[in-house]
């Protein structure tokens, strides 16, 4: 059996319902059905999920959000009057409407999943069941064994089913909200509970492109990845994929499928285990996110002075921050983070460090980008880095950092946020559509 999953823009407005309709009736196998909420169509620019978050501001700014609530409700009730549904979509409207003054942020933005889904279930004529009745976390941690007992419980039957992504529920019953692009874990927790062949997560991109298609136009698809590597890419900002959405199916190696809703004739992008397709690509993808901040601090032999160095982390520790990647040298180290994650507090973490600690220096460089370059062929063809290092330095990119994994499955270039695109273009057009020259060269 297969489960589905949705995306928000596959279930924008009625038109893509049938799309998906279609496509559910096309394969009996496909059982199981996840729903983002309702997200961006032409008409429509904002996603359900984000004027959710919207009340929930203008409420705590105690500011009226009944005109937002009321566009969320016209679309629903658009979508299944257009559809010719008879589903009393309005009582579900009016609980969460009675609801919001006093709900959580978890159960507010909860909410779309929750409506698209019933909307859904009732259009498929599926069983709608709702994720809090079996998706368990304890403190955060997904409860497998718990969850699967639940779910055979409430589908003991072969009934084909509709549950509502991005959420599930905690021990004392209540809701908990999975990161932003959460349906994507929903429905790959769900393919491992029931043991799919395959887990279809169907979005607006036929596959996964070896680049951003929004910086790369016609951007080469990628036919085959392994699961690493979709995580890899899918940590450093490829949107089409959560990237905690790997793991459940991993464990069970159920093959990923990304398609797309609007083209479900076209082939997509298959993850495995092992890629089976005689890859001699030089590198897989590319990917990358704007806004780091990199805070070096030198000393003279600084590798060898533990007491420096232990030092240096009880200051950090003390700010409370999270850093994505700390590489170092012999005289130096540095912490990467998003900016948003240090914001407010970067230049107090400098002043400390260089006012308790005996360094030579500490620096700051702000507006990096991160570039990731992913391929599991990385480790056997170590000349590749160099190659980009030069194609960076002949089109006059400034390079900030480089750091090789000991996965060896990923190589990350530090540019400045202005040289994003232009970086990811040139690796791109360099690497991945000269492969045949560059293998010969290196
Ligand atoms: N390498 C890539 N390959 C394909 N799509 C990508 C890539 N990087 C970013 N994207 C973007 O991801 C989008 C799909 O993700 P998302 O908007 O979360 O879809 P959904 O709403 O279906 O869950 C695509 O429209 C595309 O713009
Ligand atoms: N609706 C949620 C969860 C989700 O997975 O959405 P999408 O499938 O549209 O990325 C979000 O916007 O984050």
């Amino acid at each position: 059996m297969k489960v589905a999953k949705f995306g928000g823009s596959s279930v924008a407005d009625s038109d893509q319902f049938k799309k998906v309709k279609a496509i559910v009736m096309g394969n009996a196998d496909r059982k199981a059905v996840v729903v983002s909420a309702a997200g961006r169509s032409e008409n429509e620019p904002v996603k359900v999920t984000d004027l959710l978050i919207k009340i929930e501001q203008l409420r705590d700014a105690g500011q009226d959000y009944l005109p937002v609530f009321n566009h969320i409700a016209e679309r629903f009730v658009s979508i299944r009057d257009d559809l010719g549904l008879n589903v009393a979509i309005e009582d579900d409207l009016r609980v969460i409407k009675s609801q919001i003054a006093q709900a959580s942020h978890d159960y507010l933005v909860s909410r779309g999943e929750f409506l698209t889904a019933k909307l859904m279930a009732d259009f498929l004529g599926f069983r709608f069941v709702d994720a809090k009745r079996f998706m368990i976390f304890n403190d955060d941690q997904f409860d497998y064994s718990k969850s699967r007992n639940l779910l055979k419980s409430i589908v003991a039957d072969s009934s084909r089913i509709v549950v509502p992504g991005f959420y599930g529920v905690d021990e004392s019953g209540r809701t908990h909200l999975m990161p932003r692009g959460g349906s994507d874990i929903s429905g790959s927790i769900l393919a491992n509970l029931l043991d799919a062949d395959l887990y279809e997560n169907w979005t607006d991109v036929s596959g996964i492109k070896m680049a951003d298609p929004r910086i790369i136009d016609q951007s080469r698809k990628i036919n085959e990845l392994t699961y690493e590597e979709l995580q890899e890419l899918s940590y450093m900002g490829i949107s089409v994929f959560q990237e905690e959405a790997v793991q459940p199916v991993r464990a069970k190696r159920i093959p990923i499928a990304i398609l797309n809703t609007n083209h479900p004739e076209e082939d997509g992008t298959l993850v495995v285990d092992q890629v089976r397709e005689n890859t001699a690509n030089l590198i897989t993808g590319i990917a990358g996110k704007k806004d780091y901040v990199i805070i070096s601090i030198n000393k003279y032999q600084l590798s060898k002075r533990l007491d420096i160095l232990s030092k240096v982390f009880s200051i950090i520790q003390r700010f409370d921050v999270s850093f994505d990647y700390l590489p170092s040298g012999t005289d130096s180290f540095s912490f990467i983070a998003k900016r948003a994650a240090v914001s407010n507090k970067v230049q107090a973490i400098i002043s400390a460090l260089e006012e308790e600690s005996d360094l030579d220096s500490v620096q700051l460089e702000k507006d990096i980008s991160l570039v990731a370059v992913v391929s599991d062929q990385l480790g056997k063809r170590p000349a590749v880095a160099g190659k980009i290092l030069d194609i960076l330095d002949n089109s006059q990119i400034k390079i900030h950092l480089v750091i090789q994994e000991s996965s060896d499955i990923k190589l990350v270039f530090g540019v400045a946020n202005k040289d994003y695109e232009k970086t990811i273009e040139k690796i791109y057009r360099n690497v991945s559509l000269n492969e045949k020259k560059l293998r010969m060269a290196i």
